[in-house]
């Protein structure tokens, strides 16, 4: 499979029909070959998180194809979506959306079992990706016992935790300090690179986006 993440004439209004109406995209192509990590950079409001929620079939264009791992899923039942969704895409966040009550480790193994990974399977797993964001011996503390940079680093590992095709991240570290922000952005970086992850990372830091092997900005509806 040559290409992960196929987006074809997508176009996206909000309000449609109404004197409100906006267009954020806008007969948008975009192709993210596997194994390749993006930057996308776009000013605020110019339609990011629309443009990941669409391509991580989280919400629906208004016309156009989005094709993940050469499945074209737009004419796809709601329910092959989720499947595909569910086993194909990991998701990060700006805010990490940890389970408070369960610790480090149980955030990782909880996702894996929901897929039917035997609980075993899925504690290896988990200890693995912790060790690899130098985190293992943390595994047993519950979000809130764990700096702003960890909890979001923990957050990698749950989305990493499935084996997903393709990661979308949606500023991953925009609420983190600028200093704490460049660490944790490299650790997913060679988390990304270690495990051989297609991914779309969006932020605001165009220093950030540099890292990547490619950057796209996100403009007037239009990827350049
Ligand atoms: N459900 C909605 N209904 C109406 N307008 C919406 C809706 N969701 C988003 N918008 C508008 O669409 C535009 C793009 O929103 P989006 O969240 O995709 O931007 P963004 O580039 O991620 O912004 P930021 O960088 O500030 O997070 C914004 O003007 C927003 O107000």
């Amino acid at each position: 499979m040559n290409n992960i993440l196929e987006l074809q004439g997508v176009s996206k209004a909000y309000n449609k029909g109404k004197p409100t109406e906006i267009s954020i995209l806008n007969d948008l192509d975009f192709t993210l070959a596997t194994g390749e990590v993006v930057g996308l950079v776009a000013p605020s409001g110019a339609g990011k998180s629309t443009l990941l929620h669409i391509a991580g079939l989280l919400d629906t264009a208004d016309a156009g194809h989005i094709a993940i791992a050469g499945v074209d899923q737009s004419g796809l039942s709601e329910r092959k979506r989720t499947r595909t969704r569910r086993q194909d895409v990991g998701f990060i966040y700006q805010f990490h959306h940890l389970l408070p009550e369960f610790s480090a480790l149980e955030n990782i193994i909880l996702p894996q079992m929901a897929n039917g990974v035997s609980k075993v399977a899925a504690t290896d797993r988990a200890r693995d990706l912790l060790n690899r964001v130098g985190l293992e011996p943390r595994g047993t503390h519950r979000p809130a016992e764990l700096s702003g940079g960890e909890q979001q680093r923990v957050a990698f590992c749950r989305a990493l935790a499935n084996e997903p095709k393709l990661l979308l991240a949606d500023e991953p570290t925009g609420n983190l300090d600028p200093e704490t922000s460049d660490t944790v952005f490299n650790a997913l970086l060679d988390l990304v690179k270690e495990t051989g992850l297609s991914a779309l990372i969006a932020t605001h830091n165009i220093e950030l986006a540099g890292r990547m092997d490619r950057m796209v900005r996100l403009e007037r509806g239009q990827l350049s």
